[in-house]
């Protein structure tokens, strides 16, 4: 017998269940394969779960978080302990956005990037290009090219989490239209470079390549 059921991503119990019964096989996840994957989904969109859920099989696998980790600031705190605390306890967790170091590692574990849309901010805000700072367009050109041909080169399955942004209308800001663009392009160049393409809403995941 086969049912189809949606989960709030955002149910952190509905979730726990889901993960212990795909790890039991009981229920199917819909799987990339071996290689590289890219994902995309809104906020909340279960884009970060169903990443987590190819890899579940996996004793060792690299989290690589690219985000800040600001002990001031209680909300995201939570929200990082969530995020570790739902990660199997033999994977490893590298903060970093030295990416192509990673890709490059010689290291059998498969890599999990969460997520492209933080790698972005904080690769515009090292360059200052919220200021329009001299070559920050250059230095990010450089920054996407080495991501894409190390992605075009790694040996390790990863997976790729981003964020599709810019459904809504155009932002008010400079800044916000700096982002939405830029983040857009990136995810252009780095959906040509991985063998899959996926996408992510409501908690559903499609392959789309
Ligand atoms: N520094 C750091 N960041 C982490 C860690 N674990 C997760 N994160 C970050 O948490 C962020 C995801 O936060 P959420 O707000 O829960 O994600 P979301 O994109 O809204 O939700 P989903 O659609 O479920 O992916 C990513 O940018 C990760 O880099 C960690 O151990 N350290």
């Amino acid at each position: 017998m086969e049912f189809h059921v949606t989960i709030d991503p955002s149910d952190d119990a509905a979730v726990a269940l889901l993960r212990e019964l795909a790890g039991r096989g009981e229920v199917m996840v819909p799987v990339h394969g071996p290689g590289t994957a890219l994902v995309l989904g809104g906020a909340r969109s279960g884009k970060s779960f169903w990443a987590e859920s190819q890899l579940a099989d996996a004793a060792d696998v690299e989290y690589v978080a690219t985000s800040y980790y600001d002990p001031d600031d209680a909300e995201w705190v939570e929200r990082i302990r969530l995020h570790r605390e739902r990660r199997p306890s033999s994977w490893r967790t590298t903060e970093t956005v030295d990416l192509p170091a990673v890709l490059a590692a010689d290291d059998p574990a498969p890599v999990l990037v969460d997520c492209l849309a933080v790698w972005l901010d904080r690769v515009l805000f090292d360059a200052d290009a919220w200021n329009d700072a001299p070559g920050w367009r250059e230095g990010l050109r450089s920054k996407v090219d080495a991501l894409v041909n190390a992605i075009r080169t790694t040996r390790r399955d990863a997976i790729f989490v981003t964020n599709e942004v810019g459904l809504g209308i155009v932002p008010a800001t400079p800044g916000g239209r700096l982002y939405r663009d830029e983040l857009g392009r990136l995810n252009v160049a780095v959906a040509a470079a991985v063998d899959e393409v996926w996408t992510c809403t409501a908690g559903i995941a499609r392959r789309i390549r």
